[in-house]
């Protein structure tokens, strides 16, 4: 949980993603109200619910991105689930349980890697000794050991191919699968699960061959995972879910409208099957029970066909923040391509510099870049700054090709370079359609 005030958290969410300053402002709210609640005494504490947001904006303009960097920030379990895929056929009402189990599951392993942090050092101690094991033997004399482990520390061993005992993280062909129509029903397998691997000796553990160096990684985490206290991590992981869980529910405007899709169940249905768990219920997950009340939810969808008034008045009111984020324009184009941090032209000069090649982007060329992003989302199909990643890979697909015969060299991008690549192209609609 940070204690970044509503600013703080604006402006860390301004190096990622341009304008949409009222998205920005309301997740920031939500984000201090949560810690503002855990301040409170336990009986108010209880009291407060969150206030989730319904984010209303058309595709690819940063509500995902906005929503998943706050989690981020926050060190929150964070999940994406699209609402329609409640009314494919073959889903049952209990089945939008799902979402929590998820949330818990990307839980368990934030907080599993929070935890290993803490017992790092020791676990790197005891990755150590198992790479002496693997190199010397477990019955080598202490002088023999110690050499070893000098020239291990100096960094002479590192390219010295060893074989380590790692555990196996394939479920090793016992899928954990679950009965539709009875959602939890994968609880039972995954108990019998772990007793298969109980009865065969605890962890499935596998032999794999490396190098000294490459093997530390996963030695350390192994370790790590030995060294931490398992229900802890549960614990931990289930209180972090239950207080600081995020869930993303996407194209919720597609089951707003009140009439019936065939084949599937009805969008009204599943409105009134995500109802519970916006407005707090219990959900039974393998880790025991967890309880939703505190989740904080964040809707989202275009809103081109259906208004937020046709969502069930229930559900209405469970989304009391309204944020509209608006398209983007040529400028937002630059600015995104240019200002964000780890920009698609930061990561491609980065990429570039990989093989020797210095890409350098003349203004114009952003210029050309940005206005090629904006005709084709106007001629095509408005799918927003995903457009940009289109549009780049193809500039980039020659350089991209050649970079390793291209060592050493510096390749300058200009407006000109850009229209040659995909002037052509972005003019003609029928062919943009498919590769741009
Ligand atoms: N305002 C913005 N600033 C910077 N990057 C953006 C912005 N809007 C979108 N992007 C980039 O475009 C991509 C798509 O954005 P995002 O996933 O947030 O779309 P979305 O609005 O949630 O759309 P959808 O509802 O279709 O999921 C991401 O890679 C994101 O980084």
């Amino acid at each position: 949980m940070t204690n970044f005030s509503p600013r703080e958290i604006v402006s860390e969410l301004d190096r990622f993603i341009i304008g949409q300053k009222d998205a920005k402002r309301a997740v920031a709210v939500a984000l201090r109200n949560r810690w503002r609640r855990q301040q409170l005494e336990r009986q108010m504490r209880e009291e407060v619910m969150p206030k989730n947001i319904l984010m209303i904006g058309p595709t690819g303009v940063g509500k995902t991105e906005i929503s998943r960097r706050l989690a981020k920030l926050a060190g929150a379990p964070f999940i994406k689930v699209e609402a329609t895929k409640f009314t494919e056929v073959g889903y049952v009402g209990r089945d939008v349980e799902q979402i929590v189990r998820d949330l818990v599951e990307t839980a368990i392993g934030l907080t599993r890697e929070k935890m290993r942090e803490d017992v790092k050092a020791r676990a790197h101690v005891n990755a150590e000794e198992r790479v002496l094991d693997a190199l010397v033997g477990k019955t080598a004399s202490p002088a023999t050991r110690d050499s070893f482990r000098k020239r291990l520390r100096e960094g002479e061993l590192d390219e010295k191919e060893i074989e380590v005992e790692v555990a196996d993280t394939g479920n090793g062909g016992m899928p954990s699968f679950e009965i539709p129509g009875m959602p939890g029903a994968n609880i039972g397998v995954m108990n019998i699960n772990d007793m298969l691997s109980k009865a065969m000796g605890g962890k499935r553990t596998k032999m794999k061959k490396t190098t000294v160096k490459d093997s530390y990684e996963s030695l350390i985490d192994d370790e790590s995972d030995k060294l931490l206290d398992q229900d802890e991590v549960v614990r931990r992981a289930l209180e972090s879910a239950e207080n600081d869980g995020i869930v993303f529910l996407d194209e919720i405007d597609k089951i707003a409208a009140r009439s019936d899709v065939s084949g599937g169940p009805s969008r009204e249905g599943v409105q009134r099957d995500l109802l519970p768990l916006v407005e707090g219920t219990t959900v039974a997950t393998k880790y025991g029970p967890i309880k939703t009340d505190h989740i904080l939810f964040i809707a989202s969808g275009a809103f081109h066909v259906a208004k937020p008034s046709d969502l069930l008045p229930e559900l209405q009111g469970r989304l009391p923040i309204r944020v509209e984020l608006r398209a983007l324009e040529k400028d937002d184009f630059r600015r995104i391509l240019t200002e964000t941090e780890a920009s698609l032209i930061k990561q491609y000069v980065a990429l570039m510099q990989t093989e020797g090649v210095t890409l350098d982007f003349t203004e114009d060329a952003i210029d050309s870049l940005a206005g090629i992003a904006v005709d084709l989302n106007a001629s095509v199909e408005n799918i927003g700054a995903r457009r940009l990643q289109t549009v780049m890979e193809r500039v980039l697909d020659d350089i991209s090709f050649h970079a390793p015969d291209r060592d050493g060299e510096s390749v300058t991008i200009d407006a000109a370079y850009v229209q040659a690549q995909v002037g052509d192209l972005a003019k003609n609609t029928d062919l943009s359609r498919f590769i741009l």
